[in-house]
């Protein structure tokens, strides 16, 4: 293991990235809190504000990945497509494969300018989410409790608010509705089975009402539905504390753009077309397997420098002060004052590394584990 290496994993760096990240945080969620009259006033004025502030917080995971672990992103598109990202509305279908592929989402939404701006379909639970789940309340992200009596009225609401949305986003859509496991395939299958659509070897079968209920509320707003199949090379299972320890991944994203007009407007219909959608991903992946790429060309969208500039300004902000303290601490050679110092870094520590544990899918819902198939298909 080299030097560099050997840094990336050490307490003391991964120590840095936590306090810098929570500290910063939670002076966002703060002012945040703060633009809260200001909606009153000009809600263009706090909706820019907060796809700023919401830009410090996420960005900061993004260097994690592009420029701590130095994980290479490529992207297999249409050339011809490819001036339309990022200057459109969007709904993202990506498979929900691995701990990471929110990341690789936002790796994208940095590259192509709107990572502030870029929301979810997000599971109710991630609302309470100190500082990630904060920020999301203030950025209008729409959750779901996965539980579509209550979702059906909630989700539109949500999405109908986005209508006047004064930057361009891109909506991410897990159709799948939670994460892959052998079980919940196994389970998810025999729903396939006993509605007579195709088996999936690579992806659970999808929700559909998510979708329906997204493409026909963002009708109008929304341009197109980048479908969006992510895989890893070498076979590789990526996790974020692996990012913090500096390992290296190669990230492969295989984008189509469909134009909204060509998706059904009626529910079965809309249901039909998208587990179609999934059995072509399936096929994708397949080939992936079998081949090592994706098909069709490649297109290099370089990092930006703004999302470590971005780290850099809070750390110099937030360092250079807790340095100061430190000193003092340590030279006033009281024992109280340095025990406090230390608890203060257990804290962070632990605080960085159980936000960490809410990305792992070990610890993830039991949602889609016993689900019955409905009677009537
Ligand atoms: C250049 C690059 C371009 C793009 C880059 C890509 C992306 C970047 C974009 C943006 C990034 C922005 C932010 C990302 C940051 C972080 C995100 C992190 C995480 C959040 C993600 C989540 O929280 S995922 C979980 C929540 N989301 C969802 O669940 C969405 C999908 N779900 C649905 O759509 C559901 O339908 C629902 C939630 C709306 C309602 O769920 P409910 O369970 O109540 O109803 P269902 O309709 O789903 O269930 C009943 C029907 O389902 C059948 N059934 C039963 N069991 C199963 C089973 N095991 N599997 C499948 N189907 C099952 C049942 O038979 C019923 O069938 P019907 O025929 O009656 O419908
Ligand atoms: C610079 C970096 C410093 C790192 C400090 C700590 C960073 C902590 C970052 C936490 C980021 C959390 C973003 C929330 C994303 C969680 C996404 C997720 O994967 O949700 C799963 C759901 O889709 C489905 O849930 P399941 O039903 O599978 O259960």
């Amino acid at each position: 293991m080299g030097l560099i290496q050997l840094l990336k994993s050490q307490f003391l760096s991964h120590l840095i990235f936590y306090y810098v990240f929570l500290a910063s945080g939670l002076i966002v969620n703060l002012l945040q809190f703060c633009t809260l009259p200001l909606w009153l006033v000009s809600k263009k004025l706090a909706r820019k504000i907060n796809i700023r502030l919401c830009y410090c917080i996420s960005s900061q995971i993004v260097v994690a990945l592009e420029w701590w672990s130095g994980t290479e992103c490529t992207l297999y598109t249409d050339p011809k497509n490819y001036p339309l990202y990022g200057n459109e509305n969007a709904i993202a279908v990506l498979n929900h494969c691995s701990e990471i592929d929110f990341l690789c989402g936002w790796t994208f939404c940095e590259r192509f300018g709107v990572l502030g701006s870029s929301k979810v379909l997000a599971k109710h639970e991630l609302r309470y989410l100190p500082i990630i789940g904060w920020m999301w309340y203030f950025l209008e992200i729409v959750f779901c409790k996965r539980k579509w009596e209550e979702d059906r009225r909630t989700v539109a609401e949500s999405l109908q608010n986005l209508h006047d949305y004064p930057e361009n986003f891109w909506f991410l859509l897990f159709c799948e509705g939670t994460r892959f496991t052998p079980k919940k395939h196994e389970v998810s299958m025999q729903v396939a089975e006993s509605k007579g659509l195709p088996k999936l070897k690579y992806h659970l079968l999808p929700r559909t009402k998510g979708f329906w209920v997204t493409v026909q509320n963002l009708r109008g707003t929304a341009a197109a539905v980048y479908d969006c199949t992510l895989n890893f090379r070498n076979k590789q299972v990526p996790s974020l504390l692996d990012i913090l320890n500096g390992k290296k991944y190669h990230a492969d994203l295989y984008l189509r753009r469909i134009p909204l007009e060509l998706i059904p407007e009626g529910e079965a219909e809309c249901a039909a077309w998208l587990h179609k959608l999934y059995q072509e991903k399936d096929s994708f992946q397949e080939h992936y397997t079998q081949k090592g790429c994706f098909p069709g060309p490649t297109v290099t969208h370089p990092r930006r420098p703004w999302a470590l500039i971005n780290w850099i300004l809070w750390a110099c902000m937030l360092l250079y002060p807790l340095g100061l303290l430190l000193v003092q601490l340590v030279s006033s050679g009281s024992i109280l004052t340095i025990l406090v110092s230390v608890t203060v870094a257990c804290a962070a520590s632990l605080g960085g590394r159980w936000m960490i544990g809410q990305t792992e899918t070990n610890r993830g819902s039991s949602y889609g584990n016993k689900e019955v198939p409905s009677k009537n298909n």
